[in-house]
């Protein structure tokens, strides 16, 4: 069979990387403690290249090749969003609103639900027993401090309902902890929280499987706060128009993505939890005080592809470069607040989540002239967005909101804090909110100055009163808004005369 296209398979995917000049083959030999890491981080920072690294101090038997960065931006400043929208299908100068819509595009269609084929790529090798054995993968550190060698940070941890007919595909970090256990976070209010919780009142340990180099668009979705209860393989399928092929896992009834690199099956514990963390995490610190107790992911097999199998990574930290943690979560979460938002009648165009904010802050860009005819004003605007987002999972993430008008670009910073710094006065134009949902991973929620898992949040008024009425009563002062259009073609005409 033909290999199908990049957002469709993760080789493909690489190998659309290398055609856009976009990968860095590094053949070198390469150490996973930490080096590897180090490497990738940086890689974040410099937007270079992703790095595939070959030779990988200590792999064997086709276990593995590591790739990082796989949802960076790209290396080429005209198409910054390239290797992101590479995961969706999108041509390689979309913009993030187009990767927000395509994310978006398949709500209220049907879903389509997967077929199910006898084997695939992921099914060329097994590993069962005594033939496993994690600690002697090359499974990498990721940050100096954290608390293991993180195996699982862009693989897909696959879980189903006890007894919904409701499969849900998340991304969940887990370490190794010893030859045939990991050890990961399972936060409430995710979804494999909730379906864990079911698989403890049912007293039976929870079957899981992590799809790691699955789909990059199925990468996408399992990133993304859908609905309860939406099964997220069937939403990749409306998203496609076409089902995803997926074959049964060895040693539970799990179905996993037939062409991933690598997948890892087994039982979560609904009894047994040890030490998790440190992981340097998505906001940019690792605080070494984190004395999470996790459950613990009894691995009862192994399947990869052969031909050396690619372990995809993530290694968070600040988004001075973002990684997947600011450019999956961030612009997932804002496409389903966007959702939110426009269901119940508001006059949204978009939401974004600033990279410079380590998407905390969601900056909604509202029509205006919409507004006029809600014929509201801040405070009861504000309120019912806040009402709305931050009661809801896909707003758990954030903690403040910027509500701004059209003519602000959400996906400019320097618009959004223009708007922020200039109109939205201290003491009168924020609302705050102390009995909503906190996330508990913000460091000032973490380790601040009051309640860890409530408050918090607030959503900041950056449209001054009278825009809630009528026409802006000011020019903004920028070449763009501050000339009549014959002045801007004729200095934009003689620019390179005048040497400038
Ligand atoms: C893309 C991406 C998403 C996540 C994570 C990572 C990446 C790369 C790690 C690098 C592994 C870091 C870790 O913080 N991590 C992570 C996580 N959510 C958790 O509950 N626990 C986690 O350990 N999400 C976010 C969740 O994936 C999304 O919130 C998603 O919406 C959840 O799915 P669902 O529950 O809505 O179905
Ligand atoms: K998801
Ligand atoms: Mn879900």
């Amino acid at each position: 069979t033909s290999t199908p296209p990049p957002h469709l398979d993760f080789r493909a995917f690489v190998d659309a990387l290398r055609s856009d000049d976009d990968l860095a083959d590094i053949n070198a030999e390469v150490d996973p403690n930490l080096e590897v890491a180090a490497v990738t981080r940086r890689a974040y920072e410099l937007q270079s290249k992703a790095p595939l690294f070959h030779n990988i101090k200590g792999a064997h038997d086709g276990l593995f090749r590591i790739l990082g960065a796989s949802g960076g931006l790209s290396s080429d400043p005209q198409f910054p969003y390239r290797r992101l929208v590479r995961h969706v299908g999108l041509s390689p100068n979309a913009s993030l609103g187009d990767f927000i819509d395509k994310m978006l595009s398949a709500k209220g269609k049907p879903g389509i639900p997967p077929v199910h084929v006898e084997t695939g790529p992921c099914k060329e090798n097994k590993l069962f027993g005594n033939d496993i054995d994690l600690t002697k993968l090359p499974a990498p550190l990721l940050n100096k401090a954290d608390g293991g060698n993180y195996i699982q940070t862009m693989g897909i941890n696959i879980v189903q309902h006890p007894t919904k007919a409701w499969v849900n595909w998340s991304i969940a970090r887990a370490m190794v902890l010893d030859k045939t256990r990991m050890v990961g976070l399972i936060m409430k209010p995710q979804h494999i929280a909730r379906i864990y919780a079911q698989w403890m009142e049912s007293g039976k340990d929870m079957p899981f499987a992590i799809a790691l180099g699955a789909p990059p668009i199925a990468v996408m979705a399992s990133s993304m706060p859908l609905p309860e209860g939406v099964t997220e393989s069937e939403y990749v399928g409306a998203l496609c128009g076409e089902p995803l092929e997926l074959v049964k896992c060895e040693t539970n009834d799990l179905y996993v993505p037939a062409r991933s690199e690598i997948v890892i099956e087994g039982t979560v514990s609904i009894t047994e939890r040890a030490k998790e963390g440190p992981f340097g995490e998505m906001h940019g610190y690792s605080f070494l005080d984190e004395e999470l107790m996790e459950p613990i992911y009894n691995v009862a097999a192994i399947t990869y592809r052969s031909g050396n199998a690619i372990l995809p990574i993530s290694v968070p930290g600040r988004a001075t470069g973002p990684d997947e943690t600011h450019t999956l979560i961030g612009t997932l979460a804002s496409a389903e607040i966007r959702q939110l938002l426009q269901e119940n009648g508001l006059p949204v165009l978009n939401v974004f989540t600033p990279y410079e904010t380590q998407v905390i802050w969601a900056a909604v860009q509202v029509d205006r002239k919409k507004l006029w005819e809600l014929e509201t004003n801040a405070e009861e605007f504000c309120r019912k967005i806040g009402q709305l987002v931050f009661r809801r999972k896909c707003g758990m993430q954030i903690h403040r909101l910027l509500i701004v008008g059209d003519d602000i670009d959400p996906f400019n910073f320097k618009d959004v804090i223009w708007s922020y710094a200039s109109r939205c006065r201290p003491g009168m134009d924020e609302y705050h909110f102390e009995d909503v949902a906190a996330y508990p991973l913000v460091p000032y929620m973490s380790h601040g100055p009051g309640a860890k898992l409530t408050g918090g949040k607030v959503v900041a008024n950056c449209l001054l009163p009278h825009e809630y009425k009528q026409e802006q009563m000011w020019v903004t002062c920028d070449f763009e808004n501050g000339y009549p259009e014959e002045i801007k073609e004729r200095v934009l005409r003689r620019w390179s005369d005048f040497g400038l």
